[in-house]
């Protein structure tokens, strides 16, 4: 139903997006604000704009910037995992991804360590693509 198959993916590419956000397990971790770093891989719908070069076509990467920007700026994760699939799972629903792969990490969060992070990789139920009810996307 004009989602492209997995020999022919299209993937849009976040690098290094820096956002403001609660996160993290101790009590100091709720009340201030920490920088991470997402990097994302986002499989498109169709390959349509590839084709006809029409922004219509295409899925407008800055909407899915402002989206993630929005919901980080509501939410306290705990965990940099919860975050991620938070993540994974919203922009599987709202903007029709087939797969995705998000990377989020801490910045000098431990001594040593530039970055700290964990990447998931999901993907929807292919039953859900071609329009049945079910949906397994999350947790695999
Ligand atoms: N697997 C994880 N381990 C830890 C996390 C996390 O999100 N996932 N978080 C912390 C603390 O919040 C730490 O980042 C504070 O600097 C520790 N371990």
């Amino acid at each position: 139903m004009g989602f492209n198959s997995l020999l022919h993916m299209d993937i849009i590419f976040l690098q290094e997006l820096k956002i403001k956000t609660l996160v993290g397990i101790y009590p100091w971790e709720l009340n201030a604000p920490q920088t991470i770093q997402l990097d994302l891989e986002i499989a498109l719908p169709t390959s349509l704009a590839c084709r006809t070069d029409n922004f219509e076509d295409a899925l407008d990467y800055s909407l899915i910037v402002q989206r993630i920007n929005d919901t980080l700026s509501r939410k306290h994760f705990s965990l940099l995992e919860a975050l991620a699939e938070h993540i994974a799972q919203l922009v599987l629903t709202e903007f029709r991804s087939p797969w995705i792969k998000v990377s989020v990490a801490k910045l000098n969060a431990i001594r040593g360590v530039r970055k700290v992070g964990v990447c998931i990789e999901r993907k929807i139920d292919i039953g859900v693509a071609c329009g049945s009810s079910t949906n397994t996307s999350s947790g695999t």
